[in-house]
């Protein structure tokens, strides 16, 4: 990397890559081109890890892992086991969630990208032409760029909502006291594992959804299942919420709905969705192009500025879609192999899985019923019900079902698993989805017996079903039984 001074007297480095952002896009970026030998300076203004590591995959899916401890002790009666109703002590949830942070923080330190060879800089990142960016003093004129500067929670414009304190993603992971009723606004990934874990432990709990149903990405049927989860754990949900406005009150917040029924709570969630980071980057003086889905960029991730990339949660236009961790994973991985091998690539194109972590979890790919219908006209469903399940059944984890979607020919267009450890058994989906596998390749693996993976298997014979009935395989199989 060479160094001098650019026309201001700044420090200039001229790295090969210049990554702005040090979250799961800008990290996974950074790591890799610094593996590879590549010059590179990533700068982050806040803490390393962005959103994931410090408010976001990694507190959330703690306070679930301790909130889903309440429901095993509450289940342990019905396998013989006197367990009694848990004792939840919120300060120690809250340590064991800074805690898991704390263990993780280590692997997207400074120390560590330094000791890759990465040059890391702690300050906020700005563009001052098209070529340059500048941070905490020093001037950077990189070959390539790369903007993974991710999301904020997008606030809705509810009367009143300035006027009170509300809680959102930044700051839920930091209440060290329990709240006595959440009241949670938005049904959508953030809002029903909060609500659900809160629920769990012990919190009254309000979930107040605009639309007709949770989590709408999902296929509704699938969603129900969720929906029908979080009501019996006693979350009071309600969809179809029109909010008039929020008021203080002597609880802490109230949030009238329209007709005036008037929700009370001691804390308010806002978890009505994200919005692409692009301001006070010094965009426009770069050339950089942004809409409200975020940077403009075209199928490679290129902005309208070409030096530049911008990837993860900040990627509007070809690249904008779903907000995953993975998924500025899979970014990353494309920009390298665009900017260091000049080897075309194309966003969209692979299956990407997203699961809900709430219990149970919510894991799909590909199309919903519903789009695979619109899509592609004639198709099959395949269900396989968890109470079906021998594994499901020792382990009294029976509710939800697989539920996949193949064209007439077996081709997978998408799959969706309601039922405990969803998460974990979307992945042959997503494997057999990405290698144009068919259904009938997952229905002739032999799976171990017995495993929750086995409703895979069932799913997929469901295909064949139809087989057994045909005529032609029927005489088939009677004239082989008459030869002996
Ligand atoms: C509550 C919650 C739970 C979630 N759970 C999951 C989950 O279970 N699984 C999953 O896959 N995804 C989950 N997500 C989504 C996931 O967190 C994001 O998709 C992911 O963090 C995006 O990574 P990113 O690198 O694009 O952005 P970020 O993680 O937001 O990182 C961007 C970084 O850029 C820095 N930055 C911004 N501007 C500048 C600048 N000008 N100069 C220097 N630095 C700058 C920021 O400080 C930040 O550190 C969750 C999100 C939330 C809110
Ligand atoms: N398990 C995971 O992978 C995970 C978990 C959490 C978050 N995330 C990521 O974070 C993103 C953001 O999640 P999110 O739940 O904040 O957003 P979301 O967009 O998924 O859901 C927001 C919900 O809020 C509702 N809403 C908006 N305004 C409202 C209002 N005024 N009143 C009532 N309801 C209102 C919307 O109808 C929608 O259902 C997700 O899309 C996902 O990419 C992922």
């Amino acid at each position: 990397m060479v160094s001098r001074a650019d026309q201001e007297g700044r420090p200039l480095l001229q790295p090969d890559l210049c990554v702005i952002g040090a979250g799961s896009a800008g990290l996974s970026v950074a790591a890799i081109a610094a593996s590879f030998g590549v010059s590179v300076v990533l700068i982050e203004k806040n803490r390393m890890g962005g959103d994931c590591l410090n408010v976001g995959c990694v507190p959330s899916k703690a306070l679930i892992a301790a909130a889903l401890h309440v429901r095993s002790m509450r289940e342990a009666g019905d396998f013989g086991i006197g367990a009694g109703e848990a004792v939840v002590d919120f300060a120690r949830i809250h340590a064991h969630v800074k805690g898991t942070i704390a263990a993780i923080a280590p692997v997207d330190s400074v120390a560590r990208y330094r000791a890759m060879g990465v040059r890391v800089i702690e300050g906020e990142a700005r563009f001052t032409d098209a070529h340059t960016v500048v941070a905490a003093g020093q001037a950077i004129r990189a070959r390539r760029f790369v903007i993974a500067a991710g999301s904020r929670p997008a606030v809705p414009p509810i009367p009143g909502l300035d006027q009170v304190p509300y809680l959102t993603n930044e700051t839920v992971f930091d209440l060290v006291d329990r709240p006595g009723h959440l009241v949670v606004i938005g049904g959508g990934a953030v809002g029903v594992e909060m609500a659900q874990a809160y629920r769990l432990l012990g919190v009254q709990v309000t979930l107040l959804e605009a639309g007709e149903r949770l989590l709408a990405q999902e296929d509704p049927e699938m969603a129900h299942v969720v929906d029908r989860a979080l009501r019996s754990d006693g979350v009071a949900v309600r969809t179809g919420a029109s909010i008039d406005r929020v008021d203080p009150a002597e609880a802490g917040v109230a949030v009238v709905l329209r007709g005036g029924e008037r929700i009370e709570g001691s804390h308010l969630l806002v978890a009505t969705g994200r919005k692409p980071v692009v301001d006070g980057m010094g965009l426009e003086a770069a050339g950089i192009e942004t809409d409200p889905s975020g940077i403009r960029v075209d199928h490679g991730l290129r902005a309208s500025n070409r030096r530049v990339y911008a990837i993860g949660d900040c990627a509007g236009g070809a690249g904008a879609g779903a907000r995953f961790t993975h998924v500025a994973n899979h970014h990353a991985g494309l920009v390298i192999r665009n900017a260091l091998f000049r080897l075309p690539v194309r966003v969209g194109k692979a299956p990407i899985p997203h699961v809900t972590y709430t219990a149970p979890e919510l894991a799909s790919v590909g199309l919903t019923e519903a789009q695979a219908r619109e899509r592609h006209g004639a198709i099959r469903i395949l269900r396989w019900a968890f109470a079906d399940n021998d594994r499901a059944r020792t382990e009294r984890q029976t509710e939800g079902h697989v539920k996949a979607v193949v064209t007439p020919r077996g081709r997978i267009l998408g799959c969706s698993i309601a039922g405990a450890h969803a998460g974990e058994l979307i992945m042959p989906w997503v494997l057999a989805m990405s290698r144009g596998l068919k259904v009938s390749d997952l229905a002739g693996l032999i799976y171990a017996y017995p495993t929750f993976s086995e409703a895979t298997k069932s799913a997929a014979v469901e295909f064949l079903r139809p087989s057994a009935q045909n005529p032609w395989v029927r005489r088939l199989v009677s004239l082989m039984r008459r030869l002996g």
